[in-house]
């Protein structure tokens, strides 16, 4: 058998010239697998709105993803994949500026202007603001920079596991002014280890010194949290993690009194899995890594948050229980109605696959 496919408008049409050639009755029958309904219709229906309406994208939002291996682009892939599943279903294109964070640092500014200014014009012009995950103290002073920058000027941030633990650096040295705050990764020594090392990181010679995998993260009743609204308003989620270092107990009162609120947390509840600033438009961090559960039918309720915040629809899409609007004249998103049923549906509430 041959199977042709020429180059398609997006990636997203290449699965539907594969069933265009029943590339899966193919297989079914040469294996003899015993498949009721190939390939599942609903499954194909929904993708080929996928497809549609990524050739019809007329609108932009830019997203600055501010990290520390942008030479390597792929480092990001899931990262970046989050964010374009959350644009598409909301009908917008990404338009996404990658900024290397140590560029964003004051000695920057001595060493190299051009590239000081043009990262931070990079930023200013961005309307949400995205820090991943990453090791080591390379870049971290610039990530720091940026979440000052966007907690300050109310643009929407997602921070994810370093991103995350960044934001509680940022929020002891400029909100607590806890001079000398950081993470144990960053410096042993400091005045205040508000991100500290997990018992796990000292697993003795064999290896194996992470918190890895999928774990599940118990929502708080204590305070309101826009991302548990975004999950579908449910009591827990199950995510992948991949981290060593952990924001310190000892600190989590004076934050969640001061405003930065920690909304979820493992099993145990010692464990800070999500947090949440109070009086933001969206200021997420989440522990764990929830690009790594993303799919383009199913985006990733933290990525979607961002992108709806960034594009200005946060609220409406939450005051209508997580629906887009329908089509009026003047509506933004142009879907009918069957589609918005259908990006409720596929919103990741639970996650139901490794
Ligand atoms: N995946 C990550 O972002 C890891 C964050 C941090 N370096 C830690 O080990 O906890």
């Amino acid at each position: 058998m041959v199977v042709c496919i020429h180059d398609r408008s997006s990636i997203y049409r290449v699965p539907l010239a594969l069933e265009e050639q029943r590339l899966a009755h193919f297989f079914a029958d040469r294996l003899q697998l015993q498949l009721p309904d190939i390939p599942a219709r609903q499954l194909m229906w929904k993708w080929r709105q996928l497809a549609d309406r990524h050739d019809q994208m007329t609108k932009e939002v830019t997203i600055a993803l501010v990290g520390k291996y942008t030479r390597l682009q792929d480092s990001y892939a899931s990262v970046i994949k989050a964010l374009q599943h959350s644009a598409l279903n909301i009908h917008y294109k990404l338009h996404l500026t990658v900024i290397e964070a140590e560029s964003l640092e004051h000695q920057t500014k001595a060493t190299d202007p051009v590239k000081y200014y043009e990262a931070w014009q990079s930023l200013c012009k961005a309307e949400g603001v995205l820090c991943p995950g990453g090791f080591g103290d390379r870049g971290v002073e610039g990530k720091i920079l940026a979440i000052e920058w966007a907690r300050i000027n109310r643009k929407p941030f997602l921070g994810v596991c370093l991103g995350m633990q960044c934001a509680v650096i940022e929020f002891a040295r400029n909100v607590l002014r806890w001079d000398g705050a950081n993470s144990t990764e960053m410096n042993a020594e400091c005045a205040h280890r508000v991100v500290i090392d997990m018992p796990e990181h000292h697993g003795g010679d064999m290896g194996g010194t992470m918190r890895v995998g999928r774990r599940t993260t118990i929502f708080s009743d204590k305070y309101p949290s826009e991302l548990r609204q975004l999950y579908g308003d449910v009591a827990s989620v199950d995510e992948r993690h991949r981290h060593r270092y952990e924001v310190n107990p000892e600190y989590v009162e004076a934050f969640n009194e001061a405003g930065l609120r920690f909304v979820g947390q493992d099993t145990d509840g010692q464990r800070m899995e999500v947090m949440e600033l109070a009086d933001h438009p969206y200021f997420v961090g989440v522990q764990y890594h929830p690009e790594y559960l993303s799919r383009p039918l199913k985006p990733s309720p933290p990525y979607l948050g961002l992108l709806l915040a960034a594009c200005g629809k946060l609220q409406s899409y939450l005051n209508r229980g997580c629906r887009l609007t329908p089509r009026e004249p003047g509506s933004d998103f142009e879907s009918s109605d069957e589609e918005f049923s259908l990006i409720k549906e596929n919103v990741y509430h639970k996650v139901a696959e490794n």
